[in-house]
């Protein structure tokens, strides 16, 4: 089974992340992590922060000369600003009079409307919401970024490509008909302001966030995750919680500020027609092909063959310069909310980190299904599931290439 943790505080020394079931001989290095980690700092409209915190990678354990050795995978992403908080945020106690007069160190009592910080001072008994927010924070999506490398990079060697884009930044949305883009062309949407396929929608979207920008206004949007080359079969229709759908909902629904989930067409396939909803099925060689990709390559809580598309709407970044109200909780009066910077908005990092959530849970699905030790190994098991699969007209009772249901497929014989 595939799974992973991460730990860590926005103001801390490091992230750190551990993921273990991964296979051997999956392909890493410190830089493919960088350059994934240097993806999720893209984008119009990030704050200040994104521009000196660096993201310094470290593999610690799992990784030798750049393949997985099939334990677990641990890496660490240090947080270059650590200098600067090293006694507020220090594990160890601090000596109070070093702490006295630190602006960083003054307790946050106007919790944040849209933020954890005042249930978080409830459930966790605190008296103010610095202990909240180092952890509710997004920095720690960074972690989620390195990890989703790790499953993208067994992922591509498997032929399944991850790529996210934007489709809405605030009210301004890409077109119906726009093309869903592949990862063939991850370069081009990066180089992009917001991550978004279609230029005159990227120049309404720039326009969009100046505007709030100018205004002390914060924005959301969606953004869509489109994996391709999955074989059909993943996840399952036995059980609510081995649904594939179910289990993407879950990953993206788990990202701060992520509001709601739609696979494929989504909410607009439900103002449809049933006529006008569904992919027909229709013959092609000796399988078959769907007119549409509709349900975004999911049915029936398996994918399907066809691309998965799924969306994630992110809501506006909650710490909103034009400061919303709130109360001080050590006097009890009105005040405004806690504001030091944040980003206008964060939908095309949010992207990012949506596609490593569910580059994490198809390596998940993939695993469950075709299982292994070693890369080798699950290709060849994932090679013999699709020589397997019943060809057009032939005898349902029979399976295997050359047809006797006790012999193993050519791919298993070798
Ligand atoms: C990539 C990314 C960057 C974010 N940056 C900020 C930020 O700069 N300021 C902020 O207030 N919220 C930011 N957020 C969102 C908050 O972390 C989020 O709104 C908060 O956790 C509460 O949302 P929730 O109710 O969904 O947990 C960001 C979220 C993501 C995914
Ligand atoms: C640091 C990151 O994002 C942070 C996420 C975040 C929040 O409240 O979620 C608030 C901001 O941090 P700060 O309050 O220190 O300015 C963002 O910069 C990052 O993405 O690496």
């Amino acid at each position: 089974m595939l799974r992973w943790l991460t730990s860590g505080e926005s103001h801390g020394r490091s992230l750190v992340g551990i993921i273990e079931g991964l296979p051997a001989e999956v392909r890493l290095t410190t830089e493919m992590v960088q350059d994934a980690l240097a993806r999720r700092r893209l984008g119009y409209g990030r704050g200040a922060r994104m521009k000196f915190e660096k993201d310094q990678v470290r593999l610690l354990a799992g990784v030798r000369h750049g393949l997985t050795l099939g334990g677990p995978l641990t890496i660490e992403v240090g947080n270059t600003e650590w200098p600067k908080w090293e006694k507020v945020m220090s594990a160890d106690p601090v000596d109070p009079d070093e702490l006295e007069g630190l602006a960083r160190n003054a307790p946050l009592t106007r919790p944040r409307p849209g933020h954890a910080d005042y249930t978080g001072m409830q459930k966790y008994g605190f008296d103010e919401a610095r202990p909240v927010l180092e952890r509710a924070s997004a920095r720690e999506t960074a972690m989620r970024v390195a990890l989703g490398s790790a499953a993208q990079s067994f992922l591509s060697d498997l032929g399944i490509t991850t790529v996210s884009h934007t489709t809405a930044i605030g009210s301004v949305e890409i077109p119906e008909d726009a093309e869903t883009p592949s990862a063939r062309e991850v370069e081009r949407l990066d180089a992009d302001p917001l991550r978004c396929t279609d230029p005159e929608t990227s120049r309404r979207m720039v326009a969009e966030v100046d505007d709030a920008h100018k205004a002390g206004e914060t924005l959301g949007g969606v953004v869509e995750v489109v994996v391709d080359g999955l074989p059909p079969g993943l996840g399952s229709f036995v059980h609510w919680d081995r649904r594939l759908d179910a289990r993407l909902a879950g990953a993206l629904m788990g990202i701060q500020a992520i509001k709601g989930v739609e696979v494929g067409d989504g909410f607009r396939t439900v103002r449809r027609r049933g006529s006008q909803a569904h992919d027909e099925i229709e013959p092609e060689g000796a399988g078959v092909r769907r007119t549409t990709n509709r349900a975004g390559g999911i049915e029936g809580g398996m994918s399907i063959g066809t691309p998965l598309r799924v969306r994630a709407g992110m809501k506006p970044i909650a710490t909103v310069p034009r400061a919303l109200r709130t109360v001080d909780t050590a006097s009890g009066e009105p005040t405004t909310a806690h504001h030091q910077r944040s980003d206008v908005c964060a939908v095309p990092a949010a992207g990012v980190v949506a596609e490593a959530m569910v580059s994490l849970v198809i390596a998940q699905a993939v695993l469950e299904k075709f299982g292994g030790d070693s890369l080798p190994e699950v290709r060849r098991n994932l090679q013999s599931y699709l020589a397997s699969l019943p060809e057009l007209g032939a005898d349902p009772t029979r399976t295997g290439t050359d047809g006797d249901p006790l012999q193993a497929p050519a791919a298993m014989q070798d």
